[in-house]
């Protein structure tokens, strides 16, 4: 099947975070033109609710005082509550911003949540700042995005840079005002729901990703970008499922042994030395190599981009795996949907986390606990369902998985607009 895409300014010029929003506009105007929605539902579509941008002042601790820009983005509530990641990032901006809320809205309809989309978080690298530092941040941006957030109306979650740590500060924060909130956030530390939010991308991934595997999991070679709380959870699962996880990066480095890492050491390493590279029972491997392995499943799990229109067709793995947000441009995707190549797209890959979020969500507002067993099935079984459901759409189209899952994604928001009578 071919993808057209459109003509690009060259992305040297075009700064990151405009490109994941380009891309995000690109795939909703095409599920918009499949699914044959006018201009103004297009528009409305395209269009944040409600964009807040806030400047954040910390003090370090070396007395000096730093300024911090922070976003909250409300991409779309016409089926729910926003809900959405918090990102602490150095590359976070209103752009990235804006893609990220706008995929989560189409994820969330995806798996049948009944949530919106939301987006949040603050440009700063959180391994420079203390600990201290980065809650005395958490907190003073939690004052400012206060007005709009809330159980009933935004819900944040975990993203790339922001722990359970950071949720919890963000629960307290919510609940100064004298009444504690538990459904504010989720994937706090220790809370009252169950459901190992920390783990449940991976662990959603995992789903995924042997779903979508042609025959048994045993000994497939798996190769994972980014070694942080997803990357590292969905190769622990990936392995324990009879996987070979030949080879990991993160921002040290990368290392590979073809009869496969052992993750839990690799984990145990990182840790210890804040990496996984000089991992002593692996080869170190040049990172860049790492997309480019001769692997059946390649896992991008990093903040980054990983497969463009530059690499894509080096791209040997049959699978990818989409751990990350946005980590396959379009041009991309046309050359890999080309090549054969399946891509199971991040809208429902890494959408574990959010149902999780969910399962958590019910269960805070319900003032109840369920068995991990339980959330854990209830997980297993929206994994399973969403995957039969864009596998039977982009067979019946003929178009790929991604495609098959805007189309669901995006027709269910529309249809949400509709009834609503918001539809023009
Ligand atoms: N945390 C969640 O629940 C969640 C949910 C859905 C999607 N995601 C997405 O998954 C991705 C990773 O999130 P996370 O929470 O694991 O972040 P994290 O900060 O815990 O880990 C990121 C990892 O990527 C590594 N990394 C950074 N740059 C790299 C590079 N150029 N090459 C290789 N590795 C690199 C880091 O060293 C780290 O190991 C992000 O795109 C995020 O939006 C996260």
């Amino acid at each position: 099947m071919t993808l057209t895409v459109p003509s690009t300014t060259p992305a040297t010029i075009v700064p990151p975070g405009r490109q994941a929003l380009d891309s995000a506009l690109f795939r909703l105007d095409e599920a918009a033109g499949r699914l044959g929605l006018d201009d103004g539902l297009r528009t409305m579509l395209a269009t944040p609710r409600r964009s807040l941008s806030v400047s954040v002042p910390v003090r370090r601790e070396n007395g000096r005082m730093e300024v911090v820009q922070g976003f909250r983005v409300q991409h779309n509530t016409a089926r729910g509550p926003a809900m959405g990641g918090i990102r602490f990032h150095p590359g976070t901006d209103i752009d990235r911003t804006t893609a990220l809320a706008m995929a989560m809205t189409w994820r969330c309809a995806l798996v049948g949540i009944p949530y919106g989309g939301a987006a949040g978080g603050l440009r700063v690298a959180p391994a420079e700042l203390t600990g201290r530092e980065l809650e005395r941040l958490t907190r003073r941006y939690v004052g400012e995005i206060l007005p709009v957030i809330g159980p009933e109306k935004d819900i944040p979650s975990p993203d790339a840079g922001a722990d359970e740590r950071a949720m919890a500060w963000i629960l307290d924060g919510y609940s100064a005002g004298g009444y504690p909130a538990p459904g504010t956030v989720t994937g706090m530390a220790g809370g009252l729901a169950t459901g190992g939010r920390a783990d449940a991308t991976g662990r959603g991934l995992a789903i995924a990703t042997l779903k979508a595997l042609p025959g048994s999991p045993e000994g497939r070679t798996v190769a994972v970008q980014g070694f942080g709380r997803v990357g590292a959870s969905a190769a622990r699962h990936l392995a324990s499922a009879g996987c070979r996880v030949v080879a990991v990066s993160d921002g040290t480095g990368a290392v590979a042994d073809a009869s496969g890492l052992d993750v839990d050491a690799l984990l145990a390493w990182a840790e210890e030395s804040g990496g996984v590279r000089g991992h002593r029972r692996a080869d170190a491997l040049p990172p860049e190599d790492l997309p480019e392995l001769d692997v059946d499943v390649f896992v991008p799990a990093a903040p980054e981009v990983a497969i463009t229109a530059e690499n894509a067709p080096r791209i040997r793995a049959r699978l990818v795996v989409e751990a990350a947000n946005g980590p396959v441009t379009p041009e991309a995707d046309a050359i890999l949907a080309d090549a054969g190549t399946v891509v199971v797209p991040d809208i429902l890959a890494n959408a574990g986390g959010v149902i999780v979020s969910y399962l958590e969500w019910v269960q805070n507002l319900q003032a109840c606990s369920w068995s991990a067993h339980e959330t854990g099935a209830r997980l297993r079984r929206l994994m399973a369902e969403t995957v039969a459901a864009i596998s039977a759409v982009s067979a019946e189209h003929g178009i790929t998985l991604r495609q098959a899952a805007y189309m669901i994604g995006v027709g269910r928001v529309a249809e949400a607009h509709r009834l609503r009578g918001l539809c023009s």
